[in-house]
């Protein structure tokens, strides 16, 4: 994805922030701090170029320190993207991220997953959050019935995926990731209790 010079140096001055609130408050394994831009926010980048077509409402759950939501809001201006995280330190560094950067289309909720009202999000994701049997319930709970979510997992994936299809079922696209050996993303759409 070709971006502009303005939305690199947005994304510059994340990782900076990143950089600068990590010690204090531990928004990405510090064994990783090196590899922000490599990472990270490429992970994020991978993920924008495979949901182009997105449109309307994402929501990220368990944001974190903004990954992917805030490379999202950054790449993505048309779309309204909510950060939903619970802890409160670290929603108030996505709140400065926000603020920093003017990121008019994006939004902190400082909830619980299970807590927030209901969103109808269009487009999901989640990155480092749950096993996928968990994540299923906190999509279900936002995801608009022809919506569709965006996982990011580990190398572990297949196993989740199995030990979800006893309780749910749903509609599976994998995407290699490009940032790490046998990581996937999984597009997942249809969820239903199975
Ligand atoms: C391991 S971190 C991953 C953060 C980010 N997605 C990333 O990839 O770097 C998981 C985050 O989810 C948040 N979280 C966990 N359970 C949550 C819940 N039920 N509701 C809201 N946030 C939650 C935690 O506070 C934490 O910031």
């Amino acid at each position: 994805m070709s971006v502009s010079r303005e939305t690199e140096e947005r994304l510059a001055c994340y990782a900076a922030l990143l950089r600068k609130w990590n010690p204090a408050i531990n928004l990405i394994a510090s064994s990783t701090v090196g590899q922000i831009e490599s990472r990270h926010i490429a992970d994020a980048r991978q993920l924008a170029l495979l949901a182009q077509s997105a449109t309307g409402t994402w929501a990220d759950l368990g944001s974190g320190g903004g990954l992917p939501g805030i490379v999202l809001a950054v790449l993505r201006a048309d779309l309204a993207v909510k950060l939903i995280e619970s802890d409160q330190r670290k929603a108030a560094f996505l709140r400065t991220v926000i603020r920093e950067l003017s990121l008019d289309n994006a939004q902190v909720i400082n909830k619980r997953i299970e807590a927030a009202d209901r969103l109808e999000a269009a487009q999901i994701s989640a990155r480092a959050l749950a096993p996928l049997g968990q994540l299923m319930a906190h999509v279900d709970r936002h995801l608009r019935s022809d919506g569709t979510a965006w996982l990011m997992k580990g190398r572990n994936w297949q196993a989740e995926v199995s030990e979800a299809q006893r309780d749910w079922k749903f509609d599976m696209k994998t995407h290699p990731s490009a940032t790490e050996p046998d990581a996937a993303i999984l597009e997942i759409a249809r969820i239903r209790h199975a």
